[in-house]
C-alpha cells in the first residue's frame, strides 16, 4: 500500500488526483513551478517541491526533477494525470529503473499505442473493427498514389507517431495526394522526428466516440461505456457527454465487451481510452489513449466510481473494486470545457480572476483549482475548470447545465462559457444531433 505518492501536474487534474489519494489515507506530494507556487494544487497537497522555471520542458516535463522529488519527500509511487509525462514510455521506464511505481500502464503498452501503426496492428489482431487503409507505413509517394486509387477517395495521410490530430492531411481527389503525403510527412519529420506515415480512408461525417476501458494488469477488464466528443474546435474538445446520444444499449455492449476484452487479452493495466469514429452505425477504431482523459468525469458519474482511485489501487496491485456486472449506467452526464480564452478567436487570455464562484447544488461538479485572486499563468494550457453536470435523462442534464453556468463566476478574464451558453440555445445540441465538422461549421456563422 502507498503511503505517499507524487503528482507530476498541476490545475485542476493534479487537485482531483490530491483527492482520491487524500480519501484512500494516502498522503500526496506536489511539484510546481516557480510560477505555481501559489496553485491550489500547492495548498492542498500534504507537502511540495519545487522543480523549476516557468517553461514545462525545465518543469513539469523535467524528468531528473520529478524524481528527485521523489527521493526526497519518499513518495513511492507517481500520478502523471494527463498531458506533461503521462504517455512518455521513457519516463515510466526511468521511474521503474529507480524502484519508484508509475500509476498508469506499463511502458510497453505506452510504447504499442503511441505508434499509431503498432496500435492499429495490435487492435486488428484482437479482433477491434478499424478504418480500413494501408499495411503499415506507406514508403513513396508513388506506393501511397496507387493505395489511393485502389481504395478510392478521399483518403487521409497520417503521421505514424502523431495522434490526436497532429500530422494528418485529407486528400479529396488523386490531384491532391502528392501535396498530402509529402506535407504529412515532412510535418511529420519536423513535429515527431519520424517522417513515417500510413494512410485510411477518409470518413466525411463521423462522430467521435471513445471506450472507456480499465484493466487490473493481470489479464482482467472491463468497459466503462462511452462518451461522445464529437464537439471539438482544432482538435481540442469542449463538450463531451456520457452516454453517447446516438449509442444504443446493444451498440454499447457489442463494441464495449470486444474492447474490454482486447485490453484485457494484452493485460492492460488502469485506465485506457479505445478511440472510435462512428458512422452510419459502424465504429472503426482510430487511436488508444494510455492515460486518464480529461473527460474522465462523465464516465465517473453515470457509473458513480472514481476512476482515479482505482488507478491508485491497480498500481498497489489490488483488484479493481467492480466487475462488469456491477456497471451499470445511472442517469446522463455532460461536461464543457472552461477555457480562459477570448471568444470568437479563443485566443488564451492569463490573468488575475477578481472573483471566482464555483455553481452548486443538485447533480453539479465543477473541478477547478481557481480562487478569488488567482492569477493563471501564460506557460501552460488554458484549461481552468472542468463544468460536469448529471441528470436522470439527457434533457434534464441540458437544463442543469444551463443553470449552473448561470450561476458560474470568472470574474477578471475573459473565459469560453459564452460559448456554451450560446450552444444551449442550438436545437441540434438538444437533439444530439452532431458529428465531428458540427462546431467548427457553426462557428463560422455564429459567435
Ligand atoms: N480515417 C479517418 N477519417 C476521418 C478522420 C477524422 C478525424 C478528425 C478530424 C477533425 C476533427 C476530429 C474530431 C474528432 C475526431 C476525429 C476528428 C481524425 N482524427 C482527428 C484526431 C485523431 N483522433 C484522428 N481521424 C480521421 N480518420
Ligand atoms: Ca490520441
Amino acid at each position: 500500500m502507498f503511503d505517499k505518492i507524487l503528482v507530476a501536474n498541476r490545475g485542476e487534474i493534479a487537485l482531483r488526483v490530491i483527492r482520491a489519494a487524500r480519501e484512500m489515507g494516502i498522503q500526496s506530494v506536489a511539484v510546481h513551478s516557480t510560477a505555481d507556487a501559489d496553485a491550489m494544487h500547492v495548498r492542498m497537497a500534504d507537502e511540495s517541491v519545487c522543480i523549476g522555471p516557468p517553461p514545462s520542458t525545465e518543469s513539469y516535463l523535467s524528468i531528473p526533477s520529478i524524481i528527485a522529488a521523489c527521493e526526497v519527500t519518499g513518495a513511492q509511487a507517481i500520478h502523471p494525470g494527463y498531458g506533461f509525462l503521462s504517455e512518455n514510455a521513457n519516463f515510466v521506464q526511468i521511474v521503474e529503473d529507480h524502484d519508484l511505481i508509475f500509476i498508469g500502464p506499463t511502458a510497453e503498452h505506452i510504447r504499442i499505442m503511441g505508434d499509431k501503426i503498432s496500435a492499429k496492428d495490435t487492435m486488428k489482431a484482437l479482433g477491434v473493427p478499424c478504418v480500413p487503409g494501408s499495411e503499415g507505413g506507406v514508403p513513396d509517394l508513388a506506393a501511397a498514389k496507387a493505395l489511393g486509387d485502389e481504395m478510392g477517395y478521399p483518403v487521409i495521410v497520417k503521421a505514424t507517431a502523431g495522434g490526436g490530430g497532429r500530422g494528418m492531411k485529407v486528400a479529396q481527389t488523386a490531384a491532391d495526394m502528392e501535396s498530402a503525403f509529402l506535407t504529412a510527412r515532412s510535418e511529420a519529420k519536423a513535429a515527431f522526428g519520424n517522417d513515417e506515415v500510413y494512410i485510411e480512408k477518409y470518413l466525411t461525417t463521423p462522430r467521435h466516440i471513445e471506450i472507456q476501458v480499465f484493466g487490473d494488469g493481470k489479464g482482467r477488464a472491463v468497459h466503462l461505456g462511452e462518451r461522445d466528443c464529437s464537439l471539438q474546435r482544432r482538435h481540442q474538445k469542449v463538450f463531451e457527454e456520457a452516454p453517447g446520444p446516438c449509442i444504443t444499449e446493444e451498440e454499447r455492449a457489442r463494441i464495449g465487451k470486444i474492447c474490454a476484452d482486447a485490453v484485457a487479452k494484452i493485460n492492460y493495466a488502469g485506465a485506457g481510452t479505445i478511440e472510435f469514429l462512428y458512422e452510419k452505425g459502424e465504429f472503426y477504431f482510430i487511436e488508444m489513449n494510455t492515460r486518464l482523459q480529461v473527460e474522465h468525469p462523465v464516465t465517473e458519474t453515470i457509473f458513480g466510481v472514481d476512476l482515479v482511485q482505482e488507478q491508485i489501487r491497480v498500481a498497489e496491485g489490488l483488484p479493481m473494486s467492480f466487475a462488469q456486472e456491477d456497471l451499470k449506467i445511472n442517469g446522463h452526464a455532460i461536461e464543457v470545457r472552461i477555457n480562459a480564452e477570448k471568444l470568437p478567436t479563443f485566443s488564451p487570455r492569463p490573468g488575475r480572476i477578481t472573483q471566482f464562484h464555483a455553481p452548486g447544488g443538485l447533480g453539479v461538479r465543477m473541478d477547478s483549482a481557481l480562487y478569488d485572486g488567482y492569477s493563471i499563468p501564460p506557460y501552460y494550457d488554458s484549461l481552468i475548470g472542468k463544468l460536469i453536470v448529471h441528470g436522470q435523462d439527457r434533457a434534464t442534464a441540458l437544463a442543469r447545465l444551463n443553470r449552473a453556468l448561470g450561476e458560474l463566476i470568472v470574474d477578471g478574464v475573459d473565459t469560453t462559457v459564452p460559448l456554451f451558453h450560446a450552444l444551449l440555445q442550438e436545437a441540434d445540441i438538444h437533439s444530439g444531433d452532431y458529428n465531428i465538422h458540427w462546431l467548427e461549421h457553426w462557428l463560422e456563422t455564429n459567435l
